[in-house]
């Protein structure tokens, strides 16, 4: 394949001519490629460098303060090489995750909720860099999605980031190691499992992702009985994500297939080791925790996912012998869910007139 495509965003979204045209660009890369990737303002270079600094400082602090930074209330922290599987392989990256920051004081970490709870930062440092990065991702998610409205021409433009208010927005930070003479494995393949994927990486290389292909069934990897991990890994076609310096790649997650009934497919992806150590940003720009996501177009317009549920149950699934699913277990904090839904589905009651 050439080059992938790149665009531009402007600086906010009224629902102009240009930006429907850039909306439907966006929709058309994804349904050829996969992915595209959009330029990335001073700013939000500025912000990927310092993280990128503060993350390698971090990578470097010795094997037993960066397993200190574990949590078991929530998925933030560490998660040392060879921890997460994929289709029965481990991975080799080491990871560190950044959740949502909720403080013990949260109403919803004093209550037990699943995935609720403080990241376990190991200073304050890698904590504000890591956070000015996100908030600018942030910002660019919710122009994303404003724009995959207008391209997908749903009637009203904020149709999706009605979903993402307070979004449960998360980022993984990930150092690759070289490959050795017993392993070549960066991460199985898999997909992502919220709205949008925007990924950063270094200059080394080791991404790839898998573009649509016609008649290819993808499964429904939010469903128990449909995971995609280790789906089509070693079946081409894959494209090779060239490191670009000044941009970001932006591709759809499981929830974007799900609420667009397939229309935009979560793009499998995966990586393979290079020559060099390799560093890569995943930031998941997602629905609110309670969201409850119906698909916008389609014929099945009454199912729907509970977001909370879904990434409970993904980040369970990932992270079988985790502390954090130990607890949840231990707690029954899964019954915070249960009634969250209740609230949500609970037929409307019936008044005598
Ligand atoms: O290394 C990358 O570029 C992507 C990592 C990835 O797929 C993930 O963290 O889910
Ligand atoms: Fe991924």
């Amino acid at each position: 394949m050439t080059a992938l495509q790149t665009f531009v965003l402007p600086e906010c979204i009224t629902g102009s001519s240009a930006d429907k045209a850039l909306g439907h660009a966006l929709i058309k890369a994804w349904q050829t490629d996969g992915i595209f990737q959009i330029t990335s303002t001073p700013d939000q270079e500025l912000a990927l460098q310092s993280a990128l600094q503060a993350s390698k400082r971090f990578f470097k602090m010795p094997h037993a303060v960066k397993a200190s930074c574990l949590s078991d209330l929530s998925y933030s922290g560490y998660v040392f090489s060879g921890e997460e599987v994929t289709a029965g392989e481990r991975d080799n990256p080491e990871i560190f995750t950044v959740c949502k920051d909720l403080p013990h004081t949260s109403e919803q970490v004093q209550q037990g909720w699943p995935c609720h709870g403080p990241a376990p930062w190991p200073d304050a440092d890698y904590k504000s860099s890591m956070q000015n990065y996100m908030d600018e991702l942030g910002l660019v998610g919710e122009k994303l999605l404003e724009l995959v409205a207008l391209g997908l021409e749903l009637p009203d433009k904020n149709t999706l980031i009605s979903l993402t208010k307070n979004g449960w927005h998360h980022m993984r930070v990930l150092r690759f190691p070289a490959e050795s003479s017993s392993t070549s494995r960066g991460i199985g393949a898999h997909t992502d499992y919220g709205l949008l994927v925007i990924a950063s990486q270094d200059d080394v290389g080791g991404l790839y992702i898998r573009p649509p292909v016609p008649g290819e069934k993808r499964n429904r990897n939010w469903l128990q009985s449909e995971s995609s991990a280790g789906q089509f890994e070693h079946q081409e076609p894959w494209t090779f994500v060239k490191p670009v310096p000044r941009v970001f790649t932006v591709f759809p997650g499981d929830i974007l297939q799900f609420l667009t009934d397939g229309l935009l497919l979560s793009t499998p992806h995966k990586v393979k080791l290079n020559t060099r150590e390799r560093f890569a940003f995943a930031y998941f720009h997602e629905p609110h925790f309670e969201a409850v996501a119906r698909p916008v177009l389609g014929s099945e317009r009454d199912t729907s996912i509970h977001y909370g549920e879904h990434f409970t149950n993904m980040f369970m699934r990932c992270y079988p012998e985790r502390t954090t699913t130990k607890r949840i277990h231990r707690e029954n904090r899964l019954a915070h869910i249960e009634r969250l839904k209740d609230e949500v589905f609970r037929p409307q009651q019936q008044y005598p007139n």
